[in-house]
């Protein structure tokens, strides 16, 4: 398949942290990473440059510490430590798979990921290597989706991908409420006027200032990747 079919060409992928967990009850499940860097694989032949923010939610979120008694800021460091650890295990699973990658990380830790350097990430892609973004946006207070729309937008991505538990944006969690209905299309100030909490919405509203479209999708369901790249109907896009 050539470049041409392509809807995007440069992509931002958010990878849900807690779907990696399959049946595992913590950490990474070896059968789920395999799987999807295999999808992942497909579209990075296909000719797409691809950044990719991982979450952390498999092992450790900083609301949850917090709401132990933690101190927040501290909390979240150890969230963002816990994105690095799926970021290496991501990289080791591309890599198996034959796809050149680099672990950039917004935290310096020299011995395992380059530090993140906006202009070395651009060179990488146009290099045909994969990037993957850890440690979020280094700061506590935040998530990785805001991370992801962040980097989305400094590597001149031309949507955020994010492949998540849910097949889409739906009136309600529909974890919670099974009867809720899902959207195809939604505009940012929907998302976030009716409070839809699919994504945090400092990420909606840095997405809908630079209007980078979003596509939320189910990351377990087989070959959705591909089909969200070819621009075909999967999941929920969010855009004016
Ligand atoms: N209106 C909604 N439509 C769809 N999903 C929703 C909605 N409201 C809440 N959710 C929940 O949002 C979740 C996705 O966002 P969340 O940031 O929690 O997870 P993630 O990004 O998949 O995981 P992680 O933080 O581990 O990376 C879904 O699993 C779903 O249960
Ligand atoms: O920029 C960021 C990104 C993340 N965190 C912390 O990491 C965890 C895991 O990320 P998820 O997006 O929830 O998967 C998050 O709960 C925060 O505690 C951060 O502080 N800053």
């Amino acid at each position: 398949m050539g470049q041409d079919n392509l809807r995007y060409k440069r992509i931002l992928l958010k990878l849900s942290g807690e779907a990696l967990l399959g049946d595992t009850p913590f950490g990474i499940s070896p059968e789920v990473m395999d799987e999807i860097a295999r999808e992942i694989a497909e579209v990075y032949r296909l000719g797409v440059e691809i950044g990719i923010v991982i979450g952390g939610g498999n092992i450790f979120r900083g609301v949850a510490g917090a709401s132990k008694g933690m101190d927040r800021a501290s909390a979240d460091y150890m969230g963002m430590l816990a994105t690095v650890i799926n970021s290496l295990a991501l990289q080791d699973a591309l890599e198996r798979q034959g796809v050149t990658t680099r672990v950039q990380s917004a935290i310096e830790m020299r011995e395992v990921a380059e530090p993140y350097i906006r202009r070395r990430a651009i060179r990488h892609l146009e290099k045909n290597r994969v990037v993957i973004f850890a440690a979020g946006t280094g700061n506590p207070f935040f998530t990785t989706d805001t991370a992801a729309a962040l980097r989305a937008l400094e590597i001149g991505a031309e949507a955020l991908l994010k492949a998540t538990k849910v097949d889409g944006v739906y009136e309600r969690d529909p974890l919670q409420d099974p009867r809720a209905r899902k959207f195809d299309h939604l505009r940012y100030q929907e998302v976030l006027e009716r409070g839809l909490k699919v994504m945090d919405a400092t990420a909606i509203s840095l997405a809908m200032e630079n209007r980078l479209p979003i596509v939320v999708f189910n990351l377990r369901q087989p070959q959705n990747i591909k089909r969200a790249v070819l621009g075909e109907p999967v999941g929920t896009t969010v855009s004016n």
